[in-house]
C-alpha cells in the first residue's frame, strides 16, 4: 500500500511538474495499464460467458481484444521511446502521444458505441484532464481530431457502411451483455481513475500553493518569524482573549543596540545575519505559547499571554542575556556579539481600545532603556497600569 501511494505521488508530481515528454509518459503508463487490465478482464469474461453469448458478436470481441492488447503494447513502446528522448522540450513526442491517445480511444468508442455513456465520459473527462496537464493548443488540436474521427464513424454508421457498436450483436440486449458491461466499466473506469488522480493532485497542489501564499504574506522573509501584519493580528486576538478571561498579558519591545554601527562596520549582509540571530534567540527563549514577530527594521515584539509582570521580566532578561552571550558568525568569518534594549509592559486588559496605549507604554519603556544606557529591560510603570 505504501509503495502504491509512493508511485501515485511520483506520478502526480511528474504529471504536474515534469516536462511535456514526462507528462506524456505518465499518461501512457496509465493507459498501458488500463488497456492491459481491460484485455485481461475481456479475456476472462469471454471465457466465463462462452456458453451464453447470444447478445454478442464473438468476432467483434476478438477484434476488440486484439486492439486493446496492441494498444497496451503500443503505449508501452511509446513510453519507452520517451526514455530515449533527451530534450525535455521535444515537441513532436507529446503531440504523437496525444494523437495516439485520440485514435486508440476513437476506435474503442466505435466498438462500444459512439452514443454511449463511455463516449460521454471520455469526451467530458479527457479534455479537462488534458487542459490541466498540457497546453490549450495541444489539447484543442487533438480534441478536434478526435471529434472529427467520431463524426466520420457516425456518418458511415448512418449510411449503414459501418455497423453500430460491432461487439454488441443484439442492440436491444446491450444492457444485459456482460462483455459490453466489462468494456464500458474498463473504459469509464480508466477515465474516472485518471480524472480522480488528476483532480486530487490538482486540489493538493492548490492547497499547497495557498499555504505557501499564506506563509509568504504572514512571514518576514529574512528572519522567518511573523511579519508586522501577522503580528498585529495575533496581538489583537491575544489582547481580546486576555480581556475576556481577565488574565494578564505582557509584551516586550526589543530594539538592537547601535545596530547602525553593525551595518556600517561589517556590511548590510552581516547586519542581516545579526537580525536572524536575534530572531532565533527570541524563539529559543520564549515558550511555545508566546508569540514573536518583526515589528520594524531592527525591532521585535514579543507577546506573552497569561503572563504577569514578574514572569515577563524574567523571560525578557533571559533573552537579553542569551543574546549578549551569543557568538554571531558573520559571512566573512568574523564573530561578533550584539545587545538589545527592551521595553516591557503588562496589563489585564479591559477593552480593545486600550491596545494602542498598551503598545505605546512599552515603546516609552524601550526609549527609557535606551536612555538609561541600553542592554537592559525597562518596565513601564509610570502612567501605566501594572500587574
Ligand atoms: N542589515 C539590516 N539592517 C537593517 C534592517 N532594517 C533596519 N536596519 C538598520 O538598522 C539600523 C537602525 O539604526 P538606528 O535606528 O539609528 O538605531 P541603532 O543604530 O540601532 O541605535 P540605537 O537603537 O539607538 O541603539 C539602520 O541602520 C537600518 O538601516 C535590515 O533588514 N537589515
Amino acid at each position: 500500500m505504501h509503495q502504491i501511494t509512493k508511485i501515485v505521488r511520483h506520478l502526480s508530481t511528474k504529471i504536474f511538474e515534469g516536462s511535456y515528454v514526462e507528462k506524456s509518459q505518465c499518461i501512457f503508463v496509465l493507459i498501458a495499464l488500463a488497456t492491459a487490465c481491460f484485455s485481461i478482464l475481456l479475456s476472462c469474461t469471454l471465457l466465463i460467458t462462452d456458453s451464453n453469448t447470444g447478445s454478442m458478436d464473438r468476432q467483434g470481441y476478438q477484434e476488440l481484444l486484439e486492439i486493446s492488447s496492441i494498444s497496451s503494447l503500443y503505449c508501452l513502446i511509446l513510453f519507452m521511446v520517451g526514455n530515449y528522448i533527451r530534450s525535455a522540450n521535444n515537441r513532436w513526442y507529446p503531440q504523437v502521444c496525444l494523437y495516439s491517445y485520440v485514435i486508440v480511444n476513437a476506435i474503442i468508442l466505435f466498438y462500444i458505441g459512439v452514443f454511449s455513456i463511455g463516449t460521454g465520459i471520455a469526451l467530458a473527462g479527457a479534455p479537462i484532464i488534458g487542459l490541466i496537464i498540457f497546453n490549450r493548443r495541444m489539447i484543442f488540436s487533438s480534441l478536434f481530431s478526435g471529434l472529427f474521427i467520431l463524426l466520420v464513424f457516425s456518418v458511415f454508421i448512418q449510411m449503414k457502411q459501418l455497423d453500430y457498436a460491432p461487439i454488441v450483436m443484439d442492440k436491444e440486449l446491450t444492457y444485459h451483455d456482460p462483455v459490453w458491461l466489462v468494456t464500458m466499466m474498463a473504459f469509464v473506469g480508466a477515465h474516472l481513475a485518471l480524472l480522480v488522480l488528476v483532480g486530487n493532485a490538482s486540489i493538493s497542489r492548490w492547497k499547497k500553493r495557498e499555504a505557501e501564499v499564506t506563509f509568504l504574506s504572514t512571514t518576514d522573509p529574512l528572519t522567518q518569524i511573523s511579519n508586522r501584519r501577522q503580528l498585529m493580528d495575533l496581538f489583537k486576538m491575544e489582547y481580546l482573549r486576555a480581556a475576556r478571561s481577565k488574565q494578564p498579558i505582557s509584551i516586550f519591545l526589543v530594539d538592537l543596540d547601535h545596530f547602525k554601527q553593525v551595518n556600517d562596520a561589517y556590511g548590510h549582509q552581516s547586519g542581516d545575519e545579526a537580525l536572524k540571530s536575534a530572531a532565533d534567540t527570541l524563539k529559543e527563549t520564549l515558550r511555545e505559547t508566546d508569540l514573536v514577530g518583526r515589528y520594524g527594521g531592527e525591532e521585535f515584539l514579543a507577546i506573552l499571554p497569561n503572563t504577569d509582570g514578574k514572569a515577563a521580566v524574567q523571560v525578557a532578561d533571559r533573552f537579553r542575556r542569551a543574546l549578549q552571550a551569543k557568538q554571531i558568525a558573520l559571512p566573512d568569518g568574523q564573530v561578533i556579539s550584539i545587545t538589545a534594549s527592551i521595553g516591557l509592559h503588562t496589563v489585564v486588559p479591559e477593552h480593545i481600545g486600550g491596545l494602542e496605549h498598551f503598545l505605546a507604554e512599552a515603546d516609552k519603556a524601550l526609549y527609557q532603556a535606551k536612555h538609561n544606557g541600553r542592554n537592559q529591560v525597562t518596565i513601564a510603570l509610570r502612567n501605566a497600569q501594572a500587574v
